[in-house]
C-alpha cells in the first residue's frame, strides 16, 4: 500500500512503557507503515532507564521520565520526516497510553504548549512545565498503604469495585495521587495544577493546550464512579489526602481539597466521535501537518486493543501473552473484585471487561519442559505436549492448578495443586502424577478460570436467574446436585453466569501459534459463533488509528455510526482465521464445578 494511493491517512499512536509507535493508516482501514522508537536503544544514557524505566526495588517504585516521551514524539516525526512521509495527508490522529500512568504539570503549562516554537525540541520547551519530571508507571508497587486506604474508605475491595469498576490496585493513578499528596511529594502536589494520564498527556502535547481525561481510560483512577458518571468525592478526598475519617480532615478542609483536585484533574471528556480540537502550529510547522489534522481523545492500551478487532457484545478476546489477558466486551455493569471493568471507548453503553492472569505462558512452558525431559526430547519443542494434548479428548475429572508465580485471580500465592474426583464428586488431591496428565490438566484449568470469570460478564447473564431453558436447567441441576453452589472469587455463580457462552472468542498473542493449544481451549470456551486468530501486531496502535479513522468518518457524516458496524464493513477478514474447534462446553461444566472447589483450598496472602 503507497500513500500515492489515498487521500486520506491517520495516524494511531502508542506510548507504552518501553517504545513509542506510530502506525499510519489509510481511509479503509489498511496498514500502510508502522514507525518506532524503543525508549533502551535511543534514551538509556539520557534518561537512566531500563526497560523504559526507573525502577528503586527498596520503595517498589517504578517511574517513567515524562521529557523522554516528549524526545521519542520528536524523534518519530523527525525519522518520518526523513522518509518522506506525507503529513499534508494526516486527517486525523488518536492513540494510546499505557494505562494508569500520571503526568502533574505546572502552572505554566498551559502557556508553555500553547506558545510552541518549532525551533527548539518539545522536551527543551516543556521541562519546566511539568510539576514533577516522572510518571509513575503501571508496574509500580509502591502504593501499598493507599490500597488499604481506599479499600477502608468505601468499606472493602468490592465495594470499591462497585464504584470505580475495580478493587483497589497499586498502579491505579488515585492511589499515586494519594501517596504523592499525603506522603512522599506534598510540594509537588501543590504545585500541580493539572494531571494528565499518559493518554491525555500525548493529547495535550498535540493539541497545544490540556486536555481532558476520557471516560473509558478515567476507569483506571479508582476514582470514578462508572454508573454515575462522575468523580465519587468520598475517593476524591482520600486522594487529595483530606479524607475526614483517615486523615482526620476537618469538613471544610474535606472540601477544599475535593475541589482544588477536581481541578487539578479536570472534567472527563465523555465517549465521543469529537474532536478534541486541531494539531498544534508546532508541529504543523515543524514536520507539515495540514492545520486542519483532528486530535481526537487517546484513550488506554487495552481500550485500544478492543477497537483494533471487529469485536460485538459478548465477544471475547484472549490474549496468551506473557501473561494471559481476557478482555472482553458487555453490556452488562456487573463488577467483581477480581477483575476490572472500563468504559468501552467507541461504544457508548458498552463496557470493557478485563481480566489479568500472572501464571500463563511461563507455567505452560514448565509443564512442556518436564515432558521433554521425560522423553529426551529438544527442550523448547511444543510437539509433545501437542499430540498429549491432542489425544485428550474430554474432562476426565483429574484438573491441576499451577502457580509459579503469585496469582491475581484467584489472588494466591505460588504454588501447585493437583486434583481428581472421586464417585461422590469430592475433591481428592493427588501428590503427584506423570508430567503427561499435567499437559492437559493446566490447558483445561486455565481456560476454565476463564470461562468461570468471564461468565459473570456475559449478556446472558442479565437473564432472570430463575428463567427456564429446559436444557440448561438440567445442566445446572445436575452440577448443583453433584458440587452444591459453585463459589467464584467468594462469590456465588448464578445459573445464568455460569450457562452463558461468548459470541465469539478470538485467540492473539504467542501461544495463539499453537493450534492444539488454541483448540483446547476454544473448545471449552465454547461461543456460539466459533473461534478465531488473529495475528494483530501492535494492536494498540492500531486501534488508535481505527479510531481516529471512525472519528472523522462519523464527523463528516454529522452523526453516530455505531463502531461495530464501521469496523465490520472496513476490516480486512483476511487476517483473521477461523478454527475448526469441536465443541465441549458441556462436556466441561463439572470441569467447573470442580475447578471452583479446588481453588478454595488455596493458599492466599
Ligand atoms: N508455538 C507455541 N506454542 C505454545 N506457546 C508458544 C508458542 N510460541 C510462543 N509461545 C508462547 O508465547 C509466549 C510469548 O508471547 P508473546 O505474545 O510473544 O509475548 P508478550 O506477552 O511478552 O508480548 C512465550 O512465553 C511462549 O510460551
Ligand atoms: O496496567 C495495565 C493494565 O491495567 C497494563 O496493561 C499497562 O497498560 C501496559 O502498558 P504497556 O506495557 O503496554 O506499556
Amino acid at each position: 500500500m503507497s500513500y500515492d494511493q489515498c487521500n486520506d491517512v491517520f495516524l494511531g499512536l502508542d506510548l507504552s512503557t518501553q517504545q513509542l509507535k506510530i502506525i499510519a493508516t489509510d481511509e479503509q482501514l489498511n496498514h500502510i507503515e508502522t514507525f518506532n522508537v524503543e525508549f533502551d536503544k535511543k534514551y538509556s544514557e539520557k534518561y537512566g532507564i531500563k526497560k523504559g524505566v526507573v525502577v528503586n526495588d527498596e520503595t517498589g517504585e517504578v517511574l517513567s521520565p515524562v521529557a523522554m516521551w516528549l524526545d521519542s514524539l520528536d524523534y518519530v516525526f523527525t525519522e518520518m520526516k526523513k522518509k518522506g512521509f506525507p503529513f499534508e495527508k494526516v486527517k486525523g490522529i488518536s492513540g494510546s497510553g499505557q494505562q494508569h500512568g500520571s503526568v502533574y504539570w505546572a502552572e505554566n503549562a498551559n502557556e508553555r504548549l500553547q506558545n510552541l516554537d518549532e525551533n527548539h525540541s518539545l522536551s527543551e520547551q516543556l521541562a519546566d512545565a511539568l510539576a514533577f519530571p516522572l510518571s509513575p508507571n503501571w508496574q509500580d508497587h509502591s502504593t501499598g498503604k493507599e490500597i488499604a486506604d481506599f479499600e477502608r474508605a468505601v468499606g472493602g475491595p468490592e465495594e470499591l469495585a462497585q464504584i470505580t469498576g475495580s478493587r483497589a490496585h497499586y498502579r491505579f493513578t488515585g492511589l499515586q495521587i494519594r501517596k504523592l499528596a499525603s506522603r512522599s511529594n506534598k510540594n509537588v502536589y501543590r504545585k500541580t495544577t493539572r494531571v494528565s494520564l499518559v493518554s491525555s498527556f500525548v493529547a495535550s502535547v498535540l493539541l497545544g493546550s490540556i486536555t481532558n481525561i476520557e471516560q473509558a481510560e478515567a476507569c483506571g483512577m479508582n476514582l470514578y464512579d462508572v454508573q454515575k458518571g462522575d468523580y465519587d468525592d468520598n475517593l476524591l478526598s482520600l486522594a487529595a489526602g483530606v479524607h475526614p475519617e483517615i486523615d482526620g480532615a476537618s469538613q471544610s478542609d474535606k472540601e477544599n481539597g475535593i475541589r482544588e483536585l477536581k481541578k487539578k484533574l479536570g472534567n472527563i471528556e465523555p465517549i465521543s466521535y469529537k474532536a478534541s480540537g486541531s494539531i498544534s502550529p508546532y508541529f504543523c510547522k515543524r514536520y507539515g501537518f495540514s492545520n486542519h489534522t483532528k486530535i481526537y481523545s487517546f484513550t488506554g492500551d487495552n481500550l485500544a486493543t478492543i477497537i483494533s478487532l471487529p469485536l460485538s457484545p459478548n465477544d471475547i478476546l484472549l490474549s496468551l501473552g506473557t501473561s494471559t489477558t481476557v478482555l472482553l466486551i458487555t453490556e452488562n455493569y456487573i463488577p467483581s473484585s477480581q477483575y476490572h471493568l472500563f468504559k468501552h471507548p467507541t461504544m457508548r453503553s458498552h463496557y470493557m471487561g478485563m481480566i489479568c492472569y500472572c501464571n500463563g505462558a511461563l507455567a505452560r512452558e514448565r509443564i512442556r519442559d518436564e515432558v521433554n525431559k521425560k522423553y529426551g526430547l529438544e527442550k523448547g519443542s511444543w510437539d509433545k505436549f501437542d499430540e498429549l494434548l491432542d489425544s485428550s479428548k474430554s474432562f476426565n475429572e483429574e484438573l491441576g492448578i499451577y502457580f509459579p508465580l503469585g496469582e491475581i485471580v484467584p489472588n494466591a500465592l505460588a504454588q501447585y495443586k493437583r486434583s481428581r474426583l472421586d464417585s461422590e464428586y469430592n475433591i481428592v488431591d493427588v501428590e503427584s502424577w506423570d508430567p503427561e496428565e499435567d499437559v492437559s490438566s493446566i490447558v483445561e484449568s486455565q481456560s476454565l478460570s476463564c470461562r468461570m470469570r468471564a461468565g459473570p460478564m456475559l449478556s446472558g447473564s442479565n437473564l432472570n436467574n430463575n428463567s427456564s431453558n429446559s436444557e440448561y436447567d438440567k445442566i445446572y441441576e445436575d452440577l448443583h446436585k453433584k458440587f452444591g453452589s459453585i463459589y467464584t472469587d467468594g462469590k456465588e455463580q448464578t445459573k445464568a453466569s455460569l450457562t452463558s457462552r461468548p459470541h465469539k472468542v478470538f485467540f492473539v498473542g504467542g501461544a495463539s501459534k499453537n493450534n492444539s493449544i488454541v483448540k483446547k481451549m476454544g473448545s471449552i470456551m465454547g461461543p456460539s459463533d466459533g473461534n478465531y486468530r488473529v495475528e494483530i501486531p501492535d494492536a494498540c496502535a492500531l486501534g488508535g488509528a481505527y479510531k481516529a479513522s471512525w472519528s472523522f468518518h462519523c464527523e463528516k457524516e454529522n452523526k453516530w455510526v455505531d463502531y461495530d458496524v464501521y469496523i465490520n464493513e472496513h476490516f480486512d477478514f483476511g487476517d483473521v482465521e477461523s478454527l475448526n474447534t469441536q465443541d465441549n462446553w458441556i462436556g466441561y461444566f463439572e470441569g467447573m464445578g470442580m475447578l471452583s472447589k479446588m481453588e478454595q483450598s488455596l493458599k492466599h496472602t
